[in-house]
């Protein structure tokens, strides 16, 4: 059993922050990865389209600044380049192939004994921790939901996070579920490889453009987030029209104030919204039913697919190997408290990345994580 200070699960943007600022305070820890590479969930499982829709002032990881002649919202493989050369400029060398199969609390050692499955050899190895920083990320499984007559799709069918480009759907039918920033970006990359293309809206969204959520950001620092609303709301109404005329619900509270409570994100236009206006891409209601090639709506309607892209979300899986840590975590994977106090738990135990507030939030995780391990050493 190897013993170390700090264990931290995850080698994405929480693990290697958390490392970072444990560093900076000379901290001994470890990252233990599952997969081959740091950054798993950009390199792996997103599109290849895809780009930051928060303005990098916000996307920054501690210690280390974007190079300054970054874009303002950076694409996927500059954020890439930027998570690999942070991991080795600070030092940081996760452990690969270390999946995580059972972490608990042993009283009489006062340690975290955490059992790990290291996949490149097939055998497993134990760790024992003082302290325990989960950041195993708020998207760490791909959710499809249960619709009715699936099993009996004659198509393909994907989760969002395996899908990489339009490529193989041109000239297809294609059915995008979920009207998320997955979602409508998806839709937006397929039309444009040429397939014929509808997504399905089932609730309220809030459609806002990159920009629109910068000056929100900005505007929070000095203004109170019901005004910030008003106006983010007011501008997507001006620079987007009245979507709400092209079959999405409109979300009537402000989308701030819900990304405050609830974490849910405003949906991102990158272009899906004009498509949708002038047909190209079609909306849909809920999905009723599938029965081989043919798929009901909610609306009576019925349509043939030959490719599904469920952009439905993500869930935690924390609660597959965590066998404590009720203090902190709730039964579906996510902290119990809402934020700033979601982070620490009891024995050691702490949890960064699960603010629902993104890479912003990630940094602050970190920066508390490590202070507090720190101030907790210093009293031992
Ligand atoms: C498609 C997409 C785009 C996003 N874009 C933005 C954006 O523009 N701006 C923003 O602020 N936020 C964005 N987010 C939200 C968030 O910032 C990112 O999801 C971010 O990568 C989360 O970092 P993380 O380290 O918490 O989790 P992840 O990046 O998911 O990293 C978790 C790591 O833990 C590993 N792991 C999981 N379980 C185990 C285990 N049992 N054992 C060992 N290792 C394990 C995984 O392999 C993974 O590498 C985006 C999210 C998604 C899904
Ligand atoms: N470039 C970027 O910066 C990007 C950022 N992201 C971020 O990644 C995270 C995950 O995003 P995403 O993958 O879009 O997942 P989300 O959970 O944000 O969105 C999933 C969407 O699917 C809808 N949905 C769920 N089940 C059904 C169903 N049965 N029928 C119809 N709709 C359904 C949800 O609606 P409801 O909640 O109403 O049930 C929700 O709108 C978010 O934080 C997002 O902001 C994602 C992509 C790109
Ligand atoms: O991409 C996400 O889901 C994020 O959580 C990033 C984010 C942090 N603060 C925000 C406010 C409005 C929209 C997105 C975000």
């Amino acid at each position: 059993m190897e013993k170390i200070v700090v264990v931290i699960i995850g080698a994405g943007p929480a693990g290697l922050a958390t490392s970072a600022c444990l560093n900076h305070f000379s901290i001994p820890n470890i990252v233990l990865e599952r997969e081959d590479c740091c950054g798993s969930l950009w390199k792996k499982r997103s599109y290849d389209r895809m780009s930051l829709h928060i303005a990098k002032q916000f996307c920054e990881l501690p210690h280390m600044p974007f190079p300054s002649n970054a874009p303002t919202f950076m694409p996927r493989i500059d954020f890439i380049n930027y998570l690999d050369n942070y991991a080795s400029q600070i030092g940081i060398n996760p452990r690969f192939h270390r999946s995580v199969e059972s972490a608990s609390y042993d009283q009489n050692a006062k340690s975290w004994i955490i059992e790990v499955k290291n996949t490149a050899l097939d055998k497993f190895e134990f760790f024992a921790a003082q302290f325990l920083v989960v950041a195993t990320g708020e998207n760490n499984e791909g959710l499809i939901p249960e619709v009715p007559g699936l099993d009996s799709f004659q198509g393909e069918y994907i989760h969002s996070s395996q899908y990489k480009n339009g490529n193989t759907f041109s000239g297809k039918d294609v059915l995008v579920v979920g009207c998320g920033n997955s979602g409508l970006e998806i839709a937006y990359d397929l039309s444009n490889s040429g397939a014929q293309t509808s997504i399905v809206s089932h609730r309220p969204v809030h459609i806002l453009t990159k920009e629109i959520v910068l000056l929100g950001m900005l505007l929070l620092k000095v203004l109170p987030c019901k005004l910030v609303d008003y106006i983010v709301m007011l501008l997507s109404k001006q620079k987007l029209g009245d979507i709400s005329h092209y079959g999405l619900k409109r979300q009537t509270m402000g989308p701030f104030y819900l990304k405050q409570t609830t974490g849910q994100s405003p949906t991102i236009d990158v272009g899906a919204i004009g498509k949708i206006k002038t047909g190209e891409i079609k909306v849909l209601p809920s999905v009723m039913r599938i029965n081989g090639k043919e798929i009901d709506f909610q609306n009576g309607k019925t349509k043939q697919f030959d490719a599904i892209i469920f952009a439905t979300g993500y869930r935690s899986t924390v609660r597959n190997w965590l066998q404590e840590g009720e203090d902190l975590f709730n039964d579906s994977g996510m902290p119990k408290r809402s934020s700033p106090g979601h982070w620490k738990g009891e024995n050691g135990l702490y949890c960064a990345g699960f603010a629902r507030n993104g890479l912003l939030g990630i940094s602050i995780d970190a920066q508390n994580v490590a202070k507090d391990i720190k101030l907790a050493l210093s009293q031992s």
